[in-house]
């Protein structure tokens, strides 16, 4: 892939929502149209000048990218660039002011979200259940959630399934999250700060195993500021500043140019 290097300049406001000056009338009765599916050709995640503004400030300027399957793909940015307002909108929790996403295909959606495993900056789970009443929640809900693997995780990571989440510490807490999130058998993963609390053995397993080993043939995308923990797992790197992205390209790309990934975002990002 051939890394696309763009301009950077500062965001500026093109889009704004505006609330409808009429109340909204009822839709006419339309015929059922067929559903999309998704296409096994397209790239698992495109998006054309996805744009989110926030009033008058532009959290995510224009942003336009295509991504393959089977890729590992860093989101790197300082704070604000735009990252979490990204994959919220990949995600479906968060929508557009402009521009298009599509996942596999499909316009964001139920079909989506189908193929969609995502990881939020927050935790959002109750902290009265346990771990394994939240795993049967999520092998309730996801179709594709495989309850031998995330027992198995868990196990790896010296997370005990009887633990009452309110009981857990930070990092355990994130242990847990990601591991709900990866016992699914998605297409695109969307992690946000996947590793930002657990400790270092636990962060090595993380990322050579249940990143880089588990899943060759889908997509995973993972916001991170540890950019030199990620970098050996990753194939391509994307990097925002300001909502924009600066550039995407293959994490080949730095290191033919006898640097690191880290020492090249460090460069960049120079405060
Ligand atoms: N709900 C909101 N209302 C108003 N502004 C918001 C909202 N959510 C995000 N923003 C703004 O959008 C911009 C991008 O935020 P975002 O959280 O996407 O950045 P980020 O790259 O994920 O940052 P960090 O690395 O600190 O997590 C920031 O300027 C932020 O203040």
């Amino acid at each position: 892939m051939a890394p696309r290097l763009i301009k950077r300049k500062e965001a500026t406001v093109d889009s704004v929502v505006s609330a409808p000056s009429v109340p909204p009338q009822p839709a006419p009765a339309a015929a059922p149209q067929p559903q999309p599916q998704p296409r096994a050709a397209a790239p698992v995640l495109w998006c054309q000048n996805l744009t989110k503004a926030y009033g008058p400030a532009v959290a995510l300027d224009r942003f336009t990218v295509s991504v393959p399957a089977g890729r590992v793909v860093g989101l790197l940015g300082p704070n604000g660039s735009g990252k979490t307002t990204l994959l919220k909108m990949v995600a479906g929790v968060s929508h557009p002011t402009a521009g298009e996403v599509r996942v596999a295909g499909l316009p964001v959606g139920p079909d989506s979200k189908a193929l969609v495993s995502y990881l939020p900056e927050r935790p959002y789970f109750s902290r009265s259940m346990r771990v394994r009443e939240m795993l049967a929640y999520f092998a309730d809900f996801y179709p594709d959630f495989d309850t031998a693997l995330a027992h198995e995780m868990l196990g790896r990571l010296g997370v005990d399934p009887t633990s009452v989440c309110a009981s857990l510490s930070k990092g355990t807490v994130e242990k847990v999250q990601l591991t709900l999130v990866m016992a699914r058998h998605a297409a695109l993963y969307l992690l946000d700060e996947p590793i930002g609390g657990v400790d270092p053995a636990a962060r090595d397993y993380i990322l050579s195993t249940i990143i880089r080993a588990y899943r060759p043939q889908s997509t995973i995308i993972l916001s991170t500021h540890l950019v030199r923990d990620v970098e050996t797992v990753l194939d391509d790197f994307i990097l925002l500043r300001y909502g924009q992205m600066l550039l995407h390209a293959p994490v080949a790309y730095v290191r033919e140019k006898g640097t690191t990934l880290d020492a090249f975002f460090r460069e960049e990002f120079r405060c």
